[in-house]
């Protein structure tokens, strides 16, 4: 009764609801979907014909339809509202409304998720990748940037989409998670070691949300006014700074709040500690692109430094929590084909493999009209489309319904600064192993930093069976011998000094963590 939103020691997840009461002052009457009230007698279905009491039939129909698919990856997120400030002049690069001035603010929605896992899973499982949405809503329509907590890929290749997905589910049979698959699919698909490396270390399991940077991977074409061209890989810097949890401090904190992420968030902007980033992009010019001995389109390696420049762009700032999770996050159909002009899309097969699976993935899970729910309703849009299962808004109301015409409908824009030819690019299929030993020698500093990635490695390797570790240590030993000793030396400690449960019966009861006599930072 006392509790109330001035109260000190709630934090504010925990106190939305009396938030909400307090706001409220007195109840609303109570209707059914129709809009007829609700009689007091209807709100309790005992000693009554069932099938007359509209209020219980509607209950019961909305409670057994209201779940939608999920997302088929990065299914557990959350969102948040806030704006994007352009705070550098980068007209010389694209022509896109978006960053034409200095000072010129937009609204962004931003999804932050985990890739694995389903809806209930832990923010802070740290094989699971983490992702980053961030839709710009312009005057050109929504700009979208899906990106990941780490700079590069797991493929180039889109059929591996399936396979990846598949080998890092539960097992068909057992349904659970399987080391088996998972190695297995690294071993044969090297390719996939470098953000593997990535996401195992450190790098892949930030403190909460606010601390993560983000990373579309792609490389996009800019165009200015004149029709110029540039490459870029757009970033969000955290200004927080990135920072890591420990394996230690992961699994701790999932056992009391794997909603941990969530929960940050959601404090953070309550009580206005904004989080910000900061927008870069790395800048390669057309007459670069021509001499480069590296492929700049492939997302699964980095531009080695020195051969591109960083653009500062502008500023990310959230600053309201959404209302409704399911209206405003769920329903958010963010999608790397939403492009503005003077941005062109990304010519890697990986893209255009994209460009087929979201628009499929959300048609199944909002419909053909995902873009008229009103989270994902641009600023401006006209559309010849019509019609389809709701919402149609007002279906175009009296306007012309076909192109081309004699009734003023819609016309195309006649963009005479966007490059006119498409660009094709041959991309190699053979791996290299270089980014993975710069990754472990260079980017993992510390003698630390080493061992806490190949502990990560070794808690995914340690039920996986002696032939397929052999397998992992051939790869791993091709990108480096000492990181190969390192994972052996490991495997090792942790096969004398854990017993991992098959079954109740195993646990320990005065020490249940079975990890306890191994130091895991
Ligand atoms: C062939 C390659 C890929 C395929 C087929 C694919 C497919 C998908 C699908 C089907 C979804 C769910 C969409 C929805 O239901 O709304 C999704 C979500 C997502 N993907 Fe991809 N993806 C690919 C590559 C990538 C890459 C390269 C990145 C990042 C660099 C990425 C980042 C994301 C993120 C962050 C989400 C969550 C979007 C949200 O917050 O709603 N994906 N992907």
């Amino acid at each position: 009764q006392t509790l109330n939103s001035s109260d000190a020691n709630v934090d504010p997840v925990s106190r939305q609801l009396f938030d909400y009461r307090w706001r409220k002052q007195r109840p609303d009457l109570l209707t059914i979907s129709s809009g007829e009230p609700v009689y007091f007698d209807q709100t309790v279905a005992l000693n009554s014909v069932l099938l007359n009491n509209r209020y219980v039939v509607e209950s019961l129909q909305h409670a057994v339809n209201e779940r939608t698919p999920d997302r088929e990856v990065f299914a557990k997120g959350t969102g948040a509202h806030g704006y994007f400030e352009v705070t550098n002049d980068v007209t010389k690069y694209t022509k896109a409304k978006l960053f034409e001035k200095v000072g010129k603010r937009s609204r962004i929605l931003v999804r932050l998720s985990v890739s694995q896992g389903e809806k209930g899973t832990t923010d802070l499982n740290p094989v699971a990748g983490k992702g980053f949405s961030v839709r710009f809503y312009t005057e050109e329509g929504n700009f979208d940037l899906l990106g990941l907590n780490t700079p590069v890929y797991f493929y180039k290749d889109p059929t591996l989409f399936r396979e990846f997905v598949h080998a890092f589910r539960p097992n068909p049979k057992t349904f659970i998670r399987d080391g088996h698959t998972a190695v297995d699919f690294v071993t044969f698909n090297p390719v996939s070691l470098h953000t593997i490396l990535w996401q195992l270390s450190e790098y892949g399991l930030p403190r909460g949300f606010r601390h993560m940077h983000g990373f579309p991977c792609h490389t996009y074409e800019l165009y200015n006014e004149h029709g110029e061209s540039y490459f870029v890989k757009f970033k969000f810097i955290a200004e927080l700074g990135f920072d890591s949890f420990s394996l230690l401090e992961a699994s701790t904190i999932t056992s009391f709040d794997p909603d941990f992420f969530i929960r940050d968030l959601y404090n953070s902007i309550e009580n206005k500690n904004y989080p910000a980033w900061r927008f870069e992009m790395d800048v390669l010019n057309t007459s670069d692109l021509r001499k480069l001995k590296f492929d700049p389109f492939d997302v699964a390696r980095l531009w080695p430094n020195g051969t591109y420049t960083t653009v500062e762009i502008g500023r990310l700032v959230l600053n309201q929590n959404v209302k409704n999770q399911f209206a405003e996050v769920e329903q958010a159909a963010f999608n790397p084909t939403n492009l503005v002009p003077g941005i062109i899309e990304p010519p890697d097969q990986l893209f255009r493999g994209r460009v087929i699976a979201y628009n499929d993935a959300q048609i199944h899970r909002l419909g053909i009209n995902r873009n008229k729910i009103n989270i994902n309703c641009p600023m401006y849009a006209k559309t010849y489309n019509r019609d389809g299962i709701p919402p149609t808004l007002d279906n175009e109301g009296d306007a012309v319904n076909y192109y081309r015409n004699s009734f003023n409908g819609p016309i195309p824009l006649l963009d005479i600064a966007r490059p006119q030819r498409q660009l094709i690019i041959e991309q190699s299929s053979a791996v290299d192993l270089q980014d993975c030993w710069r990754f472990y020698n260079e980017v993992l500093v510390t003698d630390a930093q080493k061992q806490r990635l190949v502990n990560a490695v070794v808690m995914v390797a340690i039920r996986v069976k002696t032939t397929l570790q052999k397998k992992l240590v051939r790869l791993l030993r091709q990108v480096d011998p000492k990181l190969a000793a390192r994972f052996v030396a490991t495997i090792d400690i942790f096969k004398k000094t854990v017993r991992l449960p098959q079954v109740v019966e195993d646990i320990n009861r005065t020490n249940p963590n079975p990890f306890s006599n191994v130091t895991m930072s």
